[in-house]
């Protein structure tokens, strides 16, 4: 950015004095030519009045356009560059400084809205006013059809710039925009991303809720029945959560919850899906595990919620995926549930299989 207010648009499209020439001879300039019409310059120096009044006059017939030159100062500045404009043309330079000048018109054409349909239509209008005026200064018609015809091509070449900065100006408009939709666009699917995660989470512990466990479960059967892969519930609770909250605290109650939300995190897999069910009761959906790895892990479970809690003690059942066939949700999550009960039959830290 800083880079750009420094430099000229030659300097920043990287025109060279090569480039500059190629086009004017895609556009059959001479240097000739270009010496003709500058032997004019005198004579058109002295009636640009009458050239741009003409012009002026042409160009008035579209309500537009006094919409949008707008007030008498805008005119004035229009009528002074119009002026330059066409002495420009007859100046014998037509180097950096001449291309960048016409690069300007194209930026502003672009920033003031000016479409393309006005500023090719008002270029037919300036090469009649100059062509009209000429006519009344010089006699011999071969000279001023020949000015007439070098003007055409030199037009058409100062065209070609301004379509040139005209266009990129364009895409650099809708690069920004895009730019912008796209953070938009982030910025949404973060939201999105955050609404579903809120959804779908318990938020005290940061494990799966029971719909999106249940929903995830759903599919990892009908995956298992196609695989003919193992899948195993740990289903469990704290015993005796109610005192703990009341000889304790409430407060304490939601760490030991918290707690086992991160001990779950740490023993299951990737794949595994762990989730609160409400309460103090928690499952653990082991994806790919046998009956005898989902007893380990409930032992890995134990022992890491032992050490944190010594006082306290977990009741844990578990439950195999009977058969492949054995698509039912609810009832394999019941089956461990049940175990569960047994286990809270007997005290301290157990497990039931
Ligand atoms: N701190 C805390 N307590 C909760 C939360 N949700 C439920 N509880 C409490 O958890 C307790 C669960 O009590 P019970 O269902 O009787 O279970 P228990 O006391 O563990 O008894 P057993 O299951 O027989 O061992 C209730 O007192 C609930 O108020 C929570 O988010 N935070």
């Amino acid at each position: 950015m800083t880079d750009r207010i420094h430099q000229t648009l030659v300097e920043q499209y990287q025109i060279s004095e090569l480039e500059i020439q190629t086009r004017k001879n895609l556009f059959e300039l001479s240097d000739d030519e270009l010496e003709f019409l500058n032997k004019y310059r005198l004579v058109i120096d002295g009636h640009l009045d009458e050239v741009v009044a003409h012009f002026y006059t042409l160009l008035s017939k579209d309500e537009y356009v006094g919409l949008l030159i707008g007030d008498s100062e805008t005119f004035e500045r229009l009528k002074s560059g119009l002026h330059k404009y066409v002495l420009d043309l007859f100046s014998g330079f037509y180097d950096a400084e001449y291309v960048n000048n016409r690069l300007r018109i194209g930026l502003v054409h672009k920033r003031i809205g000016l479409e393309p349909k006005y500023f090719l239509s008002a270029e037919r209008y300036l090469r009649q006013s100059i062509d009209v005026t000429l006519q009344t200064l010089v006699d011999d018609p071969v000279i001023t059809g020949k000015i007439s015809s070098i003007l055409e091509k030199l037009i058409a070449f100062d065209m070609s710039w301004i379509f040139d900065t005209y266009i990129s100006s364009m895409l650099n408009e809708m690069n920004s925009l895009k730019l912008k939709t796209d953070l938009y666009v982030k910025s949404l699917e973060e939201r999105i991303r955050g609404l579903s995660r809120l959804a779908s989470k318990d938020p005290l512990t940061d494990l799966y809720n029971v719909r999106s466990f249940r929903d995830f479960l759903r599919r990892e059967l009908l995956l298992a029945k196609r695989s003919h892969a193992s899948i195993s519930i740990v289903y469990f609770d704290i015993d005796d959560f109610k005192e703990i909250n009341d000889k304790c605290g409430h407060k304490e109650g939601d760490n030991v919850l918290k707690s086992i939300g991160k001990i779950l995190m740490s023993i299951a897999r990737e794949t595994d899906i762990a989730s609160r069910q409400g309460g103090d009761e928690f499952c653990l959906a082991l994806i790919g595990c046998e009956l005898s790895e989902a007893q380990a892990i409930s032992k890995r479970l134990v022992e890491k919620f032992a050490a944190e809690f010594p006082h306290y003690a977990l009741s844990i059942g578990i439950a195999e995926l009977q058969d492949q066939t054995d698509l039912d949700v609810d009832g394999v999550i019941h089956r461990a549930d049940q175990k569960m009960y047994q286990a809270k039959k007997s005290k301290g830290c157990k497990i039931c299989s």
